[in-house]
């Protein structure tokens, strides 16, 4: 399964294909469009948010409620496009009307793509970078998650994840007693944190960025539960999942790392509080009696809970303005800002989920077959026995 996204920002539409889906699998708008709406929540966001009702459209691949096998299109429309319409326009401008209407951008923010993107590719108006380099993307990314969502949770196979800090704020209540706890505490707390004093704490920080016209940052956790041993492989580089999920992981906007199980901790213990010991009972067969590395030993997932962390920076976009340089004038200036979000931490938890689901999906389906839905079901089954009594 692989996808791929296109859309600018203030551009007509997002638009994902997604080649690789099963077929016959129950597929709903409402499937995509659950998870649309949790990515475009959570406290902090700009005013953009107001503007955009993120629903999908489905344009192939799905047939009265269920996949056919065929490449699955997806299109969510931005609803800010009709304040852009002339600007973003395809068609060629005379230079007079370009300096009417396209609000050139020659100012580039530290921290964002702008002043890279605009080298490279030789834009002298920096907005051809920042309308491809926005965040808006995510809602593509997103609407392939949660197709992936829907075929994990379709072999019992769930997704859940938390906001462990925000602005320097730990949450000291991270552990839950099932994922389905996860998922309903989360989606009741406006910055997605099990901890209510955390979260207090948190929203203030956000309020203060905001007055402070500062931006702040955080780290995310993503956990994956229902999963065989076995998904990913260690026999070549590239079919490492914990790899593959570390990259994707890092690829998200504003992203700069990523860490499995204790992750970055494994460094300060000796091997024997790292290492997971190994346990066989008949209901269960293999286990662990504790999850330090998270799921994966070889690049392959041991059947405990995939748990992931990823750190977000703070925004570039900021009202304090930093310095920078015109690149026309290659005069010094303070930026001067538009509208944007002072901490998406939250909503890039609900991404990051996603992103994930993706990667694991694609493991699954490499291992268990991806032509039919019920033709899989059958080799899974058949291989979680084997895998118990082995
Ligand atoms: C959900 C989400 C919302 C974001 N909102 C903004 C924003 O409003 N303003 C901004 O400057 N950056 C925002 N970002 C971050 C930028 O998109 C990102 O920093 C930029 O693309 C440069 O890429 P890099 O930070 O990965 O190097 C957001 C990121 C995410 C995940
Ligand atoms: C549009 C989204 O996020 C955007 C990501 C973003 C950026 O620079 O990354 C900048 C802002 O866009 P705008 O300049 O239109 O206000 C955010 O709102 C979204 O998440 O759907």
């Amino acid at each position: 399964m692989r996808f791929l996204t296109a859309g600018e920002s203030h551009g007509p539409q997002q638009t994902t294909i997604v080649e690789g889906v099963p077929a016959q699998m129950e597929l709903l708008e409402e499937d995509i469009n659950q998870e649309l709406a949790r990515r475009q929540g959570g406290y902090g966001r700009g005013r953009r948010m107001q503007i955009e009702k993120d629903k999908v459209k489905f344009l192939s691949g799905v047939r009265h409620g269920k996949t056919t096998g065929a490449p699955i299109t997806m299109v969510v429309e931005n609803d800010d496009f009709k304040h852009w319409e002339k600007i973003m326009g395809t068609e060629p401008l005379s230079e007079e009307e370009a300096e009417k209407v396209k609000r050139k951008i020659t100012r580039p923010r530290p921290g964002h793509a702008d002043l890279n993107g605009a080298i490279k590719y030789g834009h002298r108006d920096m907005r051809n970078v920042l309308e491809r380099s926005s965040a808006r993307e995510t809602t593509a990314r997103v609407m392939a998650g949660a197709l992936a969502k829907k075929i994990l949770k379709t072999f019992g196979i769930e997704v859940g994840g938390q906001v462990l800090t925000i602005g320097g704020i730990h949450s000291a209540q991270t552990s839950y007693s099932s994922i389905q706890e996860l998922q309903e505490k989360t989606e009741a707390s406006p910055v997605r944190c099990l901890d209510p004093e955390a979260e207090k704490q948190m929203m203030e920080a956000i309020d203060k960025a905001k007055a402070d016209g500062d931006s702040i940052g955080g780290v995310v956790q993503t956990v994956v539960e229902g999963l065989p041993v076995g998904l990913g492989s260690h026999v070549q580089y590239d079919h490492k999942l914990d790899g593959k999920i570390v990259g994707a992981v890092a690829s998200i906007n504003a992203f700069k790392g990523a860490e499995v199980g204790i992750g970055f901790e494994a460094a300060n213990r000796p091997g024997s509080q790292v290492h997971d010991e190994i346990v066989w009972d008949k209901e269960h067969g293999y286990y662990r009696s504790t999850n330090n590395l998270g799921g994966f030993e070889g690049g392959m997932t041991n059947g405990m809970p995939v748990v992931i962390q990823g750190v977000m920076k703070p925004i570039p976009t900021l009202y304090k303005p930093l310095q920078s340089v015109d690149i026309d004038s290659k005069e010094p200036f303070k930026a001067s800002i538009e509208r944007s979000d002072s901490c998406a931490v939250p909503a890039a938890s609900v991404v990051m989920e996603n992103v994930v689901a993706f990667e694991v999906a694609v493991s699954f389906l490499d291992m268990f077959g991806t032509d039919n839905v019920d033709r899989i079901r059958r080799n899974f089954e058949e291989y979680v026995q084997e895998a118990k009594e082995f």
